[in-house]
């Protein structure tokens, strides 16, 4: 079998890596040698991370996935376009597809979905989400009898390493940014990683597949790291809590069903059901107990929830070219086999058609540190703020005294929109020097 590798940076170099130096063992685990056909990149003399051997690099792209005695197609180029372009020519010329492109993925999915079923190809990714860390493949196979209920997932390894740092080092934001490009996690322009871009497109693919339903990165809330502060990673820890990105996929009951799973068990014929779901990214307070609590540094880490199956952490390396390449030939190895035996992998699974909450009804809870006067009364107001709005208090805490009093807020669950009016009625009272830290708790008790 041929395959043909689209770019030769970071991961695919070390796709052509592994193909090479591998290439017994590929040929023992799939039943046919696998050669490269050729490597396209942007430019032929451009220094790289391996030497491909002579006669096989090019720049033709779009002759490399139509070429006769191609059958299988390799894109680690990223973003849209051309990769958008050259996946669907790939497919029209009969070829199976392993991407690692998160961001096209999350951008135009079903058109990509729609090409490989009308091609009757395979489509795989599991190097588009938490790189080598299988999570793809359990969602779309192993839980393929459950019911998902909800995925939290830490899938980017720069903010993650950034606000690591910042916890345990006491690192401000921009020491910690700093140390992760020297590191080589953060890309030159850190803004798709501490924006929450990349984390929004993995959140969506997540959704995609673990509620049988169609997410696009536009559906997905987004808030960055860029405004957590040093205050809020203290208030954190004075609570026993630990900031982290979360990317965040739930189901959410419609109203008149009581619980998710009273609102999935009345599954019609079609399949569709009254749930929706509510998917987002932003920072979160979770317990130093919770298990992504203890993914520390540039790992990543996935913890899905389901029915069955209960409480399952998915952890290892998200990033890096060789992890990455990793996940990118597990795949390569089953299209490979599929191909061989004259079928193909389970398609997209989007039967269940769900909507996608808008944040304002999606139901959090909140953590809000605020500035106070000291003195009498000042307490029951800003408990009565939080009434007002139809929020209830779980925790109350007085820290300082005098100039420097400070109320620290834990809310129960309440909607979004409920929350951010309480705050923003904090905000405009005259007892309230400062908000001084407002962040979503997650992973705890309701
Ligand atoms: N680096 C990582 O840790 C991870 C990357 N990914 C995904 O893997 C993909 C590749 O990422 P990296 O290797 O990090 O990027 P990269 O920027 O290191 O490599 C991309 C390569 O494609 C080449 N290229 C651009 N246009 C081309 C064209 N028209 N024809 C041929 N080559 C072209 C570029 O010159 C570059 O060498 C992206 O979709 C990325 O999101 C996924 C998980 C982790
Ligand atoms: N920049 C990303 C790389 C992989 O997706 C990250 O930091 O996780
Ligand atoms: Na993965």
């Amino acid at each position: 079998m041929k395959v043909a590798v689209l770019g030769c940076g970071s991961v695919g170099s070390q796709v052509v890596r592994l193909l090479l130096e591998q290439a017994d063992d590929l040929e023992a685990r799939v039943g046919a040698r696998i050669e490269i056909a050729g490597v396209a990149v942007r430019r032929l003399n451009a220094p790289r991370e391996i030497e491909v051997p002579d006669g096989l690099l090019t720049t033709d792209s779009a002759g490399l996935v139509a070429r006769d005695d191609v059958d299988l197609v390799i894109e680690t180029i990223g973003g849209i376009e051309p990769a958008r372009s050259l996946i669907l020519r790939a497919f029209e010329h009969g070829k199976s597809v392993v991407t690692a492109n998160k961001a096209l993925l999350a951008e135009d999915g079903p058109t990509l979905f729609e090409a490989a079923d009308k091609a009757e190809r395979d489509l795989y990714y599991e190097a588009a989400v938490a790189g080598a860390i299988p999570i793809l493949r359990p969602l779309r196979e192993s839980l393929a009898g459950d019911r998902v209920t909800r995925v939290l997932g830490i899938v980017n390894g720069t903010t993650n390493f950034i606000l690591d740092k910042m916890d345990t080092a006491g690192s401000g934001f921009n020491e910690a940014l700093d140390e992760a490009q020297e590191l080589g996690y953060a890309e030159a322009d850190p803004t798709a990683d501490v924006e929450g871009f990349d984390a929004a497109a993995k959140i969506a693919i997540l959704a995609s597949l673990a509620f049988h339903t169609r997410v696009t990165a536009a559906d997905v809330h987004r808030e960055g790291i860029t405004e957590v502060t040093a205050a809020d990673v203290k208030s954190a820890q004075e609570m026993g809590s630990v900031v982290k990105l979360l990317g965040i996929a739930e189901l959410v009951p419609s109203p008149g069903f009581e619980t998710v799973a009273s609102a999935t068990s009345s599954t019609s014929g079609g399949g569709s059901d009254q749930g929706g779901v509510s998917v987002r990214v932003h920072p979160a307070m979770i317990p130093r107990s919770h298990p992504l609590a203890s993914v520390r540094e540039a790992f990543n880490a996935v913890f899905v929830e389901s029915e069955a199956a209960g409480q399952l952490m998915f952890y290892g390396p998200g990033a890096g070219g060789s992890p990455t390449a990793s996940a990118v030939l597990g795949d390569l190895v089953t299209v490979a086999r599929n191909r061989l035996a004259g079928t193909r992998g389970a398609g997209e699974s989007a039967y269940a058609d769900r909507r996608v909450l808008p944040m304002g009804e999606t139901v959090t809870r909140y953590h809000v540190a605020i500035d106070v006067d000291d003195r009498a009364g000042v307490l029951a107001a800003v408990a009565t703020a939080f009434a007002d709005h139809g929020v209830s208090i779980q925790t109350v805490r007085q820290e300082g005294r005098g100039e420097d009093a400070q109320l620290v807020v834990v809310s129960h669950a309440a909607t979004d929109a409920q929350l951010s009016a309480t705050v923003k009625a904090l905000r405009e009272m005259d007892i309230v020097r400062e908000v001084t830290s407002v962040m979503r708790v997650e992973g705890g008790d309701e």
